[in-house]
């Protein structure tokens, strides 16, 4: 059983995934911050590479992408960063990049390299499944698992073709639109998440505007857990680390 399918195993809680931007703060602080988020119980952790141009993301992980270019940051780097200290962390990594900084670094190179590091996962918002063969059998033969995405707009036939694939999990996203918080959600959201959920052989977890902890709760009675990015990363900047555990133990609370 993979890193990734033993969280949901026998799992008597709601999985809590925060996403973080490498690079953000330096690529020194990527350890720390893992640290502390496994201490704190999360599950797994989506760790972001910066990108010049993240179509599917709101101000605050752009600005937290143009901080991490800033220091330098690159795939690379990023990799070798992780690979430095992977043995000291348990959970589940998952790497968040768009198709391009793969395909320019080489899909071949990427895989082998992510492997090395010891990354579980990764997830590629802007390769449509209908593109994916050029990355899948690669990123497979790693023992590399491709996360792929279902949005609110997406057809119950293109819902059942997503979550026929793969052995990781599926990422529900709750709007037609950009990450970031959110004041309100869509009001067919629940009927949405139980209709991935009854399509979907795999766990489903639910991102985009998660933001308080009365949203995970809310969340994650129609699914197996939540991703939250934009929040944990503004609670990193601010230096609160309560607040960040406030949401994780709202997943376990439920
Ligand atoms: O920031 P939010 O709204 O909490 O959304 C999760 C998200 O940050 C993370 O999963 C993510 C960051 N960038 C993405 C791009 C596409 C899909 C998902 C993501």
């Amino acid at each position: 059983m993979s890193r990734i399918q033993r969280v949901f195993h026998n799992s008597d809680h709601k999985t809590f995934v925060p996403y973080i931007m490498a690079g953000d703060g330096g690529l020194s602080s990527l350890k720390e911050k893992l640290i502390f988020l496994q201490q704190s119980g999360v599950d797994a952790v989506e760790i972001g590479i910066p990108f010049s141009d993240p179509v599917a993301d709101g101000p605050t992980i752009q600005q937290a992408g143009i901080r991490a270019l800033k220091e330098g940051t690159t795939l690379k780097g990023v990799l070798e960063t992780i690979q430095s200290f992977r043995e000291e962390i348990s959970i589940p990594l998952i790497v968040m990049t768009y198709a391009n900084p793969i395909l320019a670094f080489g899909v071949d190179r990427f895989a082998e390299q992510a492997a090395q590091a010891g990354i579980d996962g990764c997830i590629i918002p802007d390769l449509p499944v209908e593109e994916e063969d050029l990355f899948v059998p690669k990123l497979e033969k790693a023992g590399i698992e491709l996360i792929r995405l279902v949005t609110i707009t997406s057809p119950e036939e293109r819902i059942k073709k997503i979550t026929a694939k793969g052995n990781g999990y599926v990422y529900a996203v709750t709007v037609a639109g950009i990450t970031g918080t959110r004041s309100g959600f869509n009001s067919d959201l629940g009927s949405f998440l139980q209709k991935v959920k009854t399509a979907s052989r795999l766990p489903v977890l639910t991102g985009f505007g998660i933001s308080t902890p009365d949203h995970v709760k809310e969340m994650s009675q129609y699914c197996d857990g939540v991703i939250v990015g934009s929040k944990i990363i503004e609670l990193f900047n601010e230096g609160d680390l309560e607040g960040i555990k406030k949401l994780v133990d709202a997943a376990k609370a439920v």
